[in-house]
């Protein structure tokens, strides 16, 4: 197929250079596409269909593949043809007799596992090859699970593009495999729309980015943009400079905000008492100061942007001027409206009327002005409320101010007052669980038009505005009353570390059930107490022997711990990354500060000294639930290491 493509002659039908260029580019993508992944193999699943006749045998693969005549030979993983691989079961055989997994060890066929669904007397014993799947040592960046997507995670891959769907699901129980699978699912199912309109992830931080970028393009899937949701609202020449306390964060991120910015965004409003006086030639055409007035005010009631109806003003007064030409007996057509439109009496009447807005001038005299505030928020927000977002040095221009990130989320509204924001065609978010009423109503703008596909995990939010429920999330979303779906089956965290961790879900999210384990190793646990002045060598110890064992090691602490842990780390020559940087044969331990591990997991997890972690929060229940997720990253062991007491709530092991 590769030389296919790469033997193609374009030079008579490109009639410019233009095309030339063009379809140049798009042919080597497609030879990009089709190159030769020597761990990638074709193909990973057979299907053989019931009636057992020549075409009812089917290759399952990354991608579709055919021989010299055009006739399939592996079929895309995607296809209708093929979701029988991920969900017949013996109770639901879907006309599958044999379905046949391979197994392969760096790129060789290794092995094979074959299910005869319909007969009865097969014993269902599992599939070896999927637990080998999770037991291998985690390397380098996240890997794509399209040989081993479980039914009840296909639901959600295969769900369709018309409805949003949020994911509640505990750590490790592939939410995030699940969305980017999602993604190349619609991609392949509804190519044409979503070229047109767009696709996008939306993830906590850049190191997250990075590691589950290879995946897409694993799949096929070159073109899907990724950002962070800092990323989506950044104001280009505004950078972020300014921190808020959490006090201001919080309510800076409450949807009453919206209401504040409507009313500040449409403060300069002015019902007109003047008429308007257009001067064309000799004549005169007077609009008396009721009938601006009536257009005004039908403006203000309907429900379009500030911009729109800023645009629509000067139009409708110049309609109401050629009302009266043709009663005069002329008989303007529609340039003459334009004209008038741009006539200085009508654009010095909207200006008068509807003022241009700056959205981040307005966000600036928010803060900056009590005043102001105190019109745009009144009953809105209280007395103490406003004191607390107002900044204590008023910031005088747009450039010197100490914007926050929550500051970029209020402008990204008060624009999309002004003017509406582009929608995409499908957007996932994932750990959704942390973000604030405003920011999920930043991305909710973002796919107004489209769906989007929700991920998280509510023991997970350690944000002081963590959504409590997902209704309310969805709702800020824009998307009230999407479906809710479960994930309790973990691929990641082995059986007793899950146990461990979930003693603090009483506490940080009471009533969520805890995950399961899927992996069969129970993993391995240990708890070391030491002395204060001991725990670095401890902790240098105790990643001294996880590095003794295969894979990837990561040594997760709070944050204001770091620096000596890397000194201690740089003392003794152990070489280490940061999060985001790839493991290599030769270094694959990485130092993580607690507040980076969301989403990440290495084979075997160093935990320095919890009651830190906990400390470095500003509540406690965000402190234990920094503490839980820290807890969940480990695939393989965990070895907890403490001077300080452990949380109670984590309690004495037994
Ligand atoms: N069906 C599967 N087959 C093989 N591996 C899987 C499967 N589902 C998930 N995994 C693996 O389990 C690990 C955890 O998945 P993922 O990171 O998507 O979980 P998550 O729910 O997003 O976790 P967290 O809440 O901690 O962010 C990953 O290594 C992923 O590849």
């Amino acid at each position: 197929m590769r030389e296919d493509v790469e033997s193609l002659d374009i030079t008579d039908v490109t009639g410019n250079w233009v095309t030339a260029k063009i379809l140049t580019a798009e042919f080597e993508n497609r030879i990009k596409a089709l190159a030769d992944l020597v761990h990638t193999p074709l193909f990973f699943g057979r299907l053989d269909y019931r009636e057992h006749e020549a075409g009812h045998r089917f290759y399952i693969g990354r991608r579709h593949v055919h021989d010299a005549h055009g006739d399939p030979m592996v079929i895309d993983w995607r296809a209708p043809v093929s979701q029988p691989f991920y969900r017949a079961s013996r109770t639901n055989p879907m006309d599958v007799a044999l379905r046949r997994r391979f197994g392969y060890t760096g790129g060789e066929l290794t092995a094979y596992e074959d299910e005869h669904l319909t007969d009865p007397t097969e014993a269902d014993t599992g599939s070896a090859l999927l637990q080998a799947e999770i037991e291998r040592p985690r390397v380098g960046p996240m890997r794509d699970i399209v040989a081993t997507i479980q039914p009840e995670q296909d639901e959600i891959v295969r769900a369709g593009i018309g409805g949003t769907v949020c994911v509640q699901g505990g750590p490790g129980t592939g939410k995030t495999a699940v969305g980017l699978h999602r993604v190349a699912y619609l991609l392949y199912a509804h190519r044409d729309r979503l070229a047109r309109t767009g696709t996008l992830i939306i993830g906590p931080n850049r190191s997250f980015l990075h590691y589950i970028e290879q995946v897409l393009p694993a799949l096929g899937e070159l073109n899907v943009a990724q950002a962070t949701v800092d990323d989506l609202v950044a104001q280009p020449h505004l950078p972020v400079r300014g921190t808020d306390t959490p006090a201001a964060a919080r309510i800076k991120g409450d949807a009453r905000m919206a209401q504040v910015l409507r009313r500040a965004v449409r403060s300069g409003i002015r019902i007109p008492t003047e008429p308007v006086v257009v001067v064309r030639g000799s004549r005169r055409w007077r609009i008396p100061a009721y009938e601006v007035e009536e257009l005004v005010r039908e403006l203000t009631g309907r429900d379009i942007r500030y911009g729109a109806a800023r645009e629509a003003l000067p139009q409708r007064i110049a309609h109401a001027v050629l009302v009266r030409m043709e009663q005069s007996g002329e008989a303007p057509d529609d340039r003459v409206q334009d004209a008038v439109a741009r006539n200085t009496a009508v654009k010095a009447a909207v200006k008068a009327a509807w003022p241009p807005v700056d959205p981040a001038k307005t966000v600036l005299r928010l803060l900056a002005d009590p005043e102001f505030l105190a019109a745009s928020a009144e009953g809105i927000l209280t007395e103490d409320e406003q004191k607390e977002i107002l900044w204590a040095k008023p910031a005088r221009g747009l450039a010197s101010a100490r914007w926050s990130a929550a500051d970029t989320v209020l402008i990204d509204e008060a624009a999309d007052l002004v003017q509406r924001t582009h929608s995409l065609g499908h957007v996932v978010l994932d750990e959704a669980q942390d973000l604030s009423p405003m920011q999920y109503r930043a991305v909710g703008r973002r796919c107004s038009t489209g769906s989007a596909t929700i991920l998280g995990d509510l023991a997970q939010g350690t944000t002081p505005w963590a959504t409590a429920t997902w209704a309310e999330a969805l709702a800020h979303l824009g998307k009230p009353g999407s479906a809710v779906e479960e994930l309790t089956r973990g691929f990641r965290v082995p059986r007793e570390v899950i146990a461990y961790a979930s003693r603090l879900l009483p506490v940080i999210a009471p009533g969520l059930a805890e995950a399961t384990s899927v992996r069969e190793s129970a993993g391995s646990l240990t708890v070391r107490s030491v002395q204060p002045g001991e725990l670095a060598d401890a902790v240098l110890a105790a990643c001294r022997d996880a590095l003794t064992q295969e894979g990837s090691i990561g040594l997760i602490a709070a944050d204001a711990r770091i620096p000596a842990l890397a000194e201690a780390l740089g003392a003794a020559a152990v070489p280490y990354l940061s999060p985001g940087e790839e493991t290599t044969p030769d270094i694959r331990l990485t130092l993580v500060p607690a507040t980076l591990a969301k989403g990440l997991e290495y084979d075997y997890v160093v935990l320095d000294e919890p009651a830190a972690v906990v400390d470095g929060e500003p509540d406690e229940r965000t402190g234990l639930r920094r503490l839980y997720v820290a807890l969940t990253r480990a695939v393989s062991g965990l070895a907890v290491v403490h001077a300080a007491p452990l949380p109670e709530q984590l309690g004495a092991r037994s």
